[in-house]
């Protein structure tokens, strides 16, 4: 049985969400004002719907905290949708009267599935011919759930080992970062400051006018992110076995995230055109210890960490929800036509990356309570020291 682990529940117009996150071990510090924090982030971004502008996330702790601190109980978070009182019809648990649900324009059957959304290929294999019940669980909005337990995760790295995690945009549309630029914990807040979550400013304003041009041709943006983790100890993660390795979890972790397509640890396509001489990372003696000399590995080598900053990025693809339909076929008439074309996001590529910090919490967080125990935060701080004091190469 896995020590951590984790599962979300919810549609996207439904009452809540509810995660719940088992295996925190007791005396991790973390409040609903904590998570709110985090999820305001995740509303953060140019680029963003309507609905980001007028939806509040109502966080609910429902147990596994008490008076601020982990319990070592099962933590369990309700993540209230406030656009549910346009929506308890539609989506409502219950049968509904079928004369009041047909004179609702909501309840409208869905059935000219979007290109790029899990709209045909979930109708195909659920039996449906509307969209409204695969839309709903596929969204995005069920990453507010995976950010809620994911700032548990980020609280219990930072706290029992002094990892801190922090994210930004390379690339959105056609623009890119300066390539090299990395945000260091104290950048943070200037990363979550600019409005697309970069730390090049030059290329933010790039990356603004790119969303602005999106948006007026009725189009949307994908875009590539970062996800750093400081201060992580060597040795999370095996090489022993497929299912142990770090780097394959960490990508399974941000695959997962609606609309990553791709996942590069370190820089790993540059190194897959570089000669070996210049791909790795070379080890020498330091006052301090062994060091690498550079972290192309991405701070990770044979699915362990090396004690190097963690670097992985997601790339995303843009938007499938477009103003400017793409062709599709009417499910029901078997005529073309043009896709569901509804409010939606032009780029959600900041959002993504603040998801994509709570995957790489929870990975961390479920691979350091395997490696150190899982029952305190006082115990894994304890182990943690004792491995670090007792380590054969320093
Ligand atoms: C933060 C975030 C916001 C998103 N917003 C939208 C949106 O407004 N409209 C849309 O069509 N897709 C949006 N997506 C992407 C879809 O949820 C995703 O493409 C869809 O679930 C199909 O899954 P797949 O792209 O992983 O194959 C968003 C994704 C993320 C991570
Ligand atoms: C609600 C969120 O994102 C949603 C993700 C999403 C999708 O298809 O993934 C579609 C949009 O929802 P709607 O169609 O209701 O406007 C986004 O707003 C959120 O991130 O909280």
């Amino acid at each position: 049985m896995p020590v951590l682990r984790w599962l979300t529940a919810g549609e996207s117009h439904g009452p809540a969400l509810v995660a719940l996150l088992e295996g925190v071990p007791a005396g991790v510090e973390v409040t609903s004002a904590d998570i709110g924090r985090e999820l305001a982030r995740r509303r953060l971004g140019y680029g963003r719907g309507a609905r980001m502008s007028f939806e509040q996330d109502a966080v609910e702790i429902i147990g596994g905290i008490r008076h601020g601190v982990t319990l070592g109980s099962p933590v369990a978070v309700r993540v209230g949708n406030s656009e549910w009182p346009k929506w308890e019809t539609v989506m409502a648990a219950d049968p509904v009267d079928p004369d009041v649900l047909a004179a609702q324009a909501r309840n409208a059957p869905l059935t000219r599935p979007r290109p790029g959304h899990a709209d045909l290929a979930g109708m195909q294999k659920y039996g449906h011919t509307d969209a409204r019940p695969i839309l709903e669980r596929a969204s995005a909005r069920e990453t507010a759930a995976r950010v809620a337990v994911g700032t548990v995760a980020k609280a219990l790295v930072r706290q029992a080992l002094g990892i801190e995690i922090v994210s930004h945009v390379v690339e959105l549309g056609s623009v890119a970062a300066k390539p090299g630029l990395a945000p260091r914990p104290e950048d943070a807040e200037r990363v979550d400051a600019d409005p697309l979550r970069c730390l090049d400013p030059e290329a933010s304003a790039r990356m603004v006018a790119e969303v602005d041009a999106a948006k007026k041709d009725a189009d949307t943006l994908g875009g590539i992110v970062e996800v750093l983790a400081y201060g992580v100890p060597p040795g999370l993660g095996s090489h022993v076995q497929w299912d142990r390795k770090l780097d394959a979890r960490l990508a399974t972790a941000l695959m997962s995230i609606q609309a990553i397509k791709g996942v590069e640890i370190g820089d790993a396509w540059l190194q897959a055109r570089s000669r070996g001489s210049v791909a790795h990372d070379e080890i020498i003696p330091t006052a301090s210890g062994v060091r690498r000399v550079t972290d192309r590995a991405g701070g990770l080598e044979g699915g362990m960490t090396t004690g190097e900053p963690l670097r992985v990025k997601a790339a995303m693809k843009p938007i499938s929800s477009l103003n400017r339909a793409l062709s599709t076929v009417d499910v029901v008439t078997g005529e073309p036509a043009t896709a569901i074309n509804q409010r939606s996001d032009v780029c959600a590529v900041p959002a993504a990356a603040v998801v994509a910090e709570a995957m790489v919490a929870l990975v961390l967080a479920e691979a350091a309570t395997e490696k150190f125990g899982g029952d305190s935060v006082a115990e894994i701080r304890r182990n943690l020291t004792g491995y670090l004091d007792n380590l054969v190469i320093k």
